[in-house]
């Protein structure tokens, strides 16, 4: 049955977590640090009426941000970062100026006129427009409080743009000087103007200077909509078509197609690059398909890899993948010139970011060569000591570099903002009963600062490692160095003869020379003849989301499963396929940073996929840190808090794993996968007589937050789930992430462990948990804060890297969107919480002894206390209070003296009696019941809208075949034994079959 559960609102704890995260990305953005909140006067310091002014304005200004945050799609900022009393002010001084400027009631004397002369003479025609310009203003404060790059973008626009506008309504106004009279200056462009154009239009005349204001306004349109130079065509051409209402999608699409072929060819060659024996160029047709054709039934022409736009797409056969090696093959280090050792030696150019584009288009159109890899400053850059990386650029052919561009071109019409797009199965947004899915925006998720390449802190490490190095008269050299997010690595290069002994026993020495503890030596650098020492930011950075799923990694794919894990040591954005780990143990101790990285997961799949395309069961017993989701069509059963429930879910989902097993066997096919690409192009039916439908099944990811809650409860029957989903789920697309705090042996047993290949450590307590999670130390030694060292399934070595950090308000944007295009439909069989419990109050403690009474009259139909009394050792008031429960509740008739009393219940009934003397719902079956179970289904369904009612019965996920029938949806017969026997278990329903 399906059931919808209205929206939720956050929850108190998540309340608490909001204030947390905001203190966090104070801390870590610089926004609103706690440091400078310490500082400033608190509310108290104030007299009182101050206070009430303060109390009344905020108050008002609460209501007024609702109103506007309620503008087309609602937005929810953080309590802490909004700016609702600036906007305010800007609303309130927005409406005076309206009044007197656009009312006229400039003339009327008093505060009019002391508004026009301030507004006008300031800035005089340009006042009229100045209340439409606050009121932008205002709105982006309301709504995007927390955006500051945006809103100062936007505020310097504006401000170039009226002071433009005020020098062109003075030179129209034949710059009146301040000897004029001053109603001539406002009449012109008020003190500005003239300040602007009187000196330059001695220059290059009145008319010259309007030009240039001309200019000026021009400079601010693309400021205020972060429109580049070269990309204004394309503006104005959207803007055209806006304006007279074409519809552009068809170009959308055209420029999709472009950027899809070109992602092909850039994608062949880097999966031909993976079999590392082969040019560059396309991948022989027969090896691709050897790699995505797995069908055993002949089908062996039929799902070409290239039908499914799966043409090496990075993401579809390897589990992470991370810009920096992927774009250079290589890590990305700043170099720095030995012989100038051992101070670095300031000047060296380093390649610009469109260097760098033009250098790894050149590389992957196959013109790669050492200049390419010098503009990539890759390490071959670092290593040639003494060569500054040289920018490639003027080598650059000319056909590479319009291919360049036209690639650069190509994405730009798919997104309307200045953000990149997320990238999007755009085939997959019609989902089944015709409902158009909409994705959240890439604008969702804002991005973060500028990333470092360099600052002075390292430049300064780099000083006291040489030293140090000479202090101890080791014969190596840092040669360079690869800054990320949270700690560089600087690498050292030992001389012929040198021990790599010697640096690695100088740990203690370099610690103290950098003054930190934290220390990491890498011995070698994992592909490099050179050692690593990673050392911890003075300036640490935040990584956040938006960026890494606009990264080039992340556009690399379009698989749903791929989600944004942060930034590596070199700074490269790091991306990984959930489907591919095929599961995940994320451990760390507390607020290390677990949970920002399951929300981050979580988000990226909300962001990146439908829910046909991924479902997820979330298992969350600390009953925080997941509430936010509550709702989202993705979820496949309200989010499980109770940890018994949890393990019910569990052996819930191996039977689903079993289910779509048979199916596989059953359509002769080993993977999901390729089930459901044989399935979309239509060249798998059911066998004539079904009236089966077949659909493609969605991954189901299964999120357990704290495995530890989960293994105190019932140990055996988690533990015996999770091997058996991790052994035989990932070919059936079931894949799980567990996440604890407490990476113990006893919670993350040998058996859990063999089959999780893949982990990601955070910060752990001790060295011991450490080596139970990654099975080797260096966790112990990270620095919280969603510094995690990442195992992927198959690597040797973990890989450091920077969690991706989310925040509240954003997550909340992209659930209500998600949730305002399809409500949740949820399986009632997955692990029901059980909320309709509801044991009479008269029963009380005596439930268990009770239900063996009901069991022992039923079965024996002899309603005697005395037999009671025998049988369940009980006295005789107990027996007599158990017989008069069972009158009551219609088991047996009333008492005819010393006779046994009639029982009523047939032992055929008895499993719905014992059900209702329980408060649950009787068990399907049972004649009697199935009528009451079926008003309530009517009762459920009654509650859906339209369009969930209809989604739900298109998908077939209800239990109501009635209802179905009515809906005009065929009846569910599993084709191969003819025999619907599946019923409440029937994961066909749950997925969509
Ligand atoms: N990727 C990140 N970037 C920046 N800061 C982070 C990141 N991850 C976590 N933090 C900081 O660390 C704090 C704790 O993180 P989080 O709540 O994820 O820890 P946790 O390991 O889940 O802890 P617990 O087990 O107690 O829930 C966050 O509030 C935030 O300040």
């Amino acid at each position: 049955m399906a059931t919808r559960t209205a929206p939720r609102r956050p929850s108190s704890t998540a309340r608490s977590q909001s204030t947390r995260s905001s203190g966090a990305r104070g801390s870590g953005s610089g926004t609103k640090s706690k440091g400078g909140a310490k500082n400033a006067p608190v509310e108290h310091d104030f007299p009182w009426p101050v206070r009430a002014v303060r109390g009344a304005w905020m108050g008002i200004a609460r209501m007024v941000g609702g109103a506007f945050r309620q503008i087309g799609s609602t937005v929810r900022p953080d309590l802490e970062v909004r700016r609702d009393g600036t906007a305010l002010f800007l609303v309130v001084v927005a409406l005076v100026v309206a009044v007197v400027e656009w009312w006229g009631l400039r003339d009327v004397g008093g505060f009019g006129t002391w508004v026009h002369n301030i507004a006008a003479g300031s800035i005089g025609y340009m006042a009229v427009l100045l209340p439409l310009v606050l009121l932008i203003g205002a709105l982006r404060l309301f709504r995007y409080p927390e955006d500051d790059a945006t809103n100062n973008r936007v505020g310097i626009g504006f401000a170039v743009g009226i002071s433009g506008g005020a020098g062109i309504a003075h030179c129209v106004a034949g710059i009146p000087t301040v000897n004029d009279a001053f109603e001539q200056l406002w009449a012109g462009g008020g003190v500005l103007g003239y300040l602007l154009t009187s000196p330059l239009a001695g220059l290059v005349s009145r008319w010259g200077a309007c030009v240039v204001m001309a200019l000026l306004v021009l400079l601010a349109l693309m400021i205020t909509t972060a429109t580049p130079l070269k990309r204004i065509p394309e503006r104005v051409r959207t803007g055209y078509r806006w304006l007279v209402g074409q519809d552009d999608e068809s170009d959308a699409e055209r420029a999709r197609e472009k950027v899809r072929k070109q992602e092909e060819h850039d994608q062949s060659y880097l999966y031909e690059r993976g079999e590392g024996d082969q040019k560059p160029g396309k991948a022989p047709k027969e090896k691709r398909k050897s790699i995505f054709s797995r069908d055993k039934k002949g089908h062996d022409d039929v799902f070409d890899a290239e039908d499914e736009g799966f043409t090496g797409d990075a993401a579809y056969e390897q589990a992470v993948i991370a810009e920096s090696d992927e774009a250079t093959g290589e890590a990305r280090t700043e170099a720095i010139d030995v012989a100038a050792a051992p101070a670095v030696p300031p000047g060296v150019r380093r390649p610009t970011a469109a260097e760098k584009t033009m250098a790894r288009m050149k590389e992957q159109v196959g013109l790669g060569g050492a200049g390419a890899d010098a503009a990539g400053a890759t390490p071959s850059s670092a290593t040639s000591a003494g060569t500054p990386a040289e920018p490639a650029t003027e080598a650059l052919d000319a056909d590479a570099v319009n291919r360049a561009l036209a690639h650069e071109n190509a994405t730009r019409p798919i997104t309307k903002s200045p953000l990149p797009p997320i990238p999007q199965r755009t085939e997959q947004l019609q989902l089944a009963g015709d409902v158009t899915y909409t994705l959240p925006p890439s604008e969702f998720l804002p991005p973060g600062p500028p990333a470092k390449e360099r600052s002075e802190a390292n430049d300064a490490v780099v000083e006291a490692l040489t030293q140090t190095l000479d202090q101890f008269k080791v014969d190596a050299q840092v040669t360079g160095f690869s800054r990320g997010p949270t700690v560089t690595r600087y690498e050292i290069e030992l001389s012929p003869g040198t021990k790599v002994e010697k640096v690695t026993a100088l740990s203690k020495n370099i610690s103290y020379a950098v003054a930190s503890s934290d220390v990491r030596i890498l011995s070698p650098i994992p592909g490099k003849s050179a050692i690593g020492i990673e050392i911890p930011n003075a300036d640490k950075e935040v990584v956040v989301l938006g960026d890494v799923l606009r990264s080039n990694a992340a556009r690399k794919t379009d698989h749903p499963m791929v989600m944004g894990v942060g930034k590596d040591v070199e700074g490269g954005f790091v991306v990984a396929n959930l489907a591919k780990m095929p599961h995940m143990l994320v451990a760390g101790a507390t607020g290390a940073g677990k949970s920002s990285f399951v929300n981050s997961m979580i988000t990226s799949i909300l962001m990146r996929a439908t829910p046909d395309e991924v479902r997820m069961v979330m298992v969350d017993p600390k009953r925080v840190e997941l509430t936010a989701y509550e709702g989202v069509p993705h979820l496949i059963t309200p989010i499980i808090t109770n940890p018994k429930k949890a393990a019910e879910a569990l052996q819930w989902v191996v039977k689903e794993m079993d289910t779509r097993y048979d199916d596989l066997a059953n359509f002769g096919f080993k993977h999901l996968d390729d089930f459901n690409k044989a399935v979309r192009a239509g060249k798998v039916t059911p066998p004539a007589g079904s009236e089966r439908v077949l659909r493609p099944y969605p991954y189901l990811l299964v999120i357990v937050d704290e495995l530890a809650d989960l293994m105190m409860v019932a140990p055996r029957d988690v533990e015996d789930s999770i091997v058996r989903i991790t052994q035989l789920a990932r070919a059936a697309g079931i894949h799980l992430v567990l996440a604890t705090q407490r990476p113990s042996v006893d919670v993350v047993t040998g058996l859990i462990k063999a089959n999780v290949p893949s982990r990601m450590a955070f910060a752990t307590s001790s060295v011991t948990d450490s080596r139970v999670v990654l099975d080797q130390p260096g966790a112990e030694k990270l620095l919280g804060q969603g510094d995690a060292l990442f195992l992927p399934m198959g690597a040797s070595k973990p890989m450091r890297v920077q969690g991706a950090w989310v925040t509240e308000s954003e997550i909340h944007r992209v659930v209500e969107h998600v949730k305002g295009q399809l409500s949740a439909v949820y399986r009632e069989d997955v692990a029901v919480e059980a909320p309709k419990k509801q044991i009479d109050e008269e029963i009380g403690d005596d439930l268990e002894v009770l239900l063996q009474a009901t069991e022992l009259v039923v079965t024996t139909q002899f309603g005697s206390t005395s037999m009671l009394q025998r049988k369940l050792r009980v006295g005789f008031a107990k027996a007599g209070r158990l017989m008069d429960l069972l009158e009551s509740r219609g088991v047996v008739g009333p008492s005819e003296g010393s006779k046994a009393r009639d029982v009523l219940v047939k032992p055929d009934d008895l499993p719905g009696v014992l059900a209702a003397i329980k408060g649950e719902t009787p068990p399907a079956g049972a004649a009697d019941v199935s009528a009451a179970d079926a008003a309530l289904v009517d009762n459920a369904n009654a509650n859906h809208t339209e369009e969930t009612r209809e989604y739900a019965s298109a998908q077939q996920y209800s239990n109501d075949v009635l209802a179905d029938q009515e809906a005009g949806v065929p009846e569910v017969v599993d084709y191969y034994d003819g025999d619907d026997e599946g019923g409440d278990d029937d994961a066909w329903q749950l997925t969509g079959r």
